[in-house]
């Protein structure tokens, strides 16, 4: 007689996480809505397309809810999730420093629970912010160029914001003096020299044909360097998505930028 031991049972699957997409008809929304269902290991279970909708994101039961809608919207849309204990990944644009105090306060109560930021999810994006800090100190001049499709709603970008920011951040670091060609001095119409966002001329292109685009031109004695990223698609931002789903749930508090999810 012999004998067989029975087959071990299959290892049981790890759970899905369950996710929302606010937003879900616009532009990004939709690819999110796409790049979700495509996982293995998440679940769409709710498509909002309005705040009257934001129930659906509770009674479905979402974890993590994804938003991609306006600047005027985001707000109270994170502070619903924060209070029904859904963590946030959030892409969209028009945060300063007062809106990210707010959401520091709001997930004060919740130690648990994680919200995640980002100007962009492109990962050429966020090499292109740190190279061009990195670079920014070794240039006198420096100015950038966002080029976007026409239909933003906003100028200049949350990438170009932020980008301007750390550029600014970088040089005070190494003890520089503010750009010597900021200056608006000159400009015989207004905007000409675009606007300056901590000390970093920026100018905005919104043109037919282009998705989301950025260069940081740098400049000294004899020498420029020219960083330039392009998105050329909308699933260009999708890696950087997925990879904030899966993470938030393991990062409570307030995360800015996917940076650190990079090792970055
Ligand atoms: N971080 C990143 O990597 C990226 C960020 N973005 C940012 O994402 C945002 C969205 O961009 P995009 O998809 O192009 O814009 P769209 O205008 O195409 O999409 C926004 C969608 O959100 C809907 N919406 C507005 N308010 C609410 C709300 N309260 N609840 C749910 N849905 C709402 C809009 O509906 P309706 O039209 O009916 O108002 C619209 O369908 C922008 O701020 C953009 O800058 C974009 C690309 C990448
Ligand atoms: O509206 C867009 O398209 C984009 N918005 C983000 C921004 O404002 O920086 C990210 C990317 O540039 C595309």
């Amino acid at each position: 007689m012999t004998s067989s031991s029975p087959a071990p049972a299959p290892a049981p699957e790890a759970p899905l996480t369950s996710v929302a997409v606010l937003g879900a008809r616009g532009r990004m929304g939709v690819e999110v809505c796409r790049a979700v269902n495509e996982a293995d290991d998440l679940e769409l279970v709710a498509m909002v397309e309005g705040s009257e909708w934001l129930f659906n994101v509770a009674d479905g039961g979402a974890q993590v809810a994804v938003d991609f809608t306006r600047p005027e919207s985001v707000m109270e849309n994170i502070r619903f999730c924060i209070d029904q204990g859904i963590h946030c990944v959030v892409g969209t644009s028009g945060f300063d420093e007062a809106k990210i105090a707010t959401v520091r306060e709001w997930l004060a109560p919740k130690p648990d629970l994680g919200v995640l930021i980002a100007p962009n999810f492109g990962i050429g994006a966020v090499l292109l912010m740190k190279f061009a800090a990195e670079a920014s100190r070794f240039f006198s001049s420096v100015e950038l160029v966002e080029l976007h499709h026409p239909a933003k709603v906003d100028a200049p970008s949350g990438t170009a914001t932020r980008t301007a920011q750390l550029i600014g951040e970088a040089r005070r670091a190494a003890g520089m003096a503010p750009a010597p060609d900021a200056t608006q001095e000159g400009s015989s119409l207004p905007g000409a020299r675009g606007a300056v966002v901590d000390g970093v001329p920026v100018h905005a292109v919104r043109l037919a044909g282009l998705v989301a685009h950025q260069e940081v031109l740098l400049g000294t004695q004899g020498e420029t360097l020219t960083l330039r990223h392009d998105s050329y698609d909308r699933a260009s931002f999708m890696p950087g998505v997925l990879l904030a789903v899966r993470e938030i749930q393991r990062r409570p508090g307030l995360t800015i930028g996917i940076e650190s999810l990079l090792g970055l």
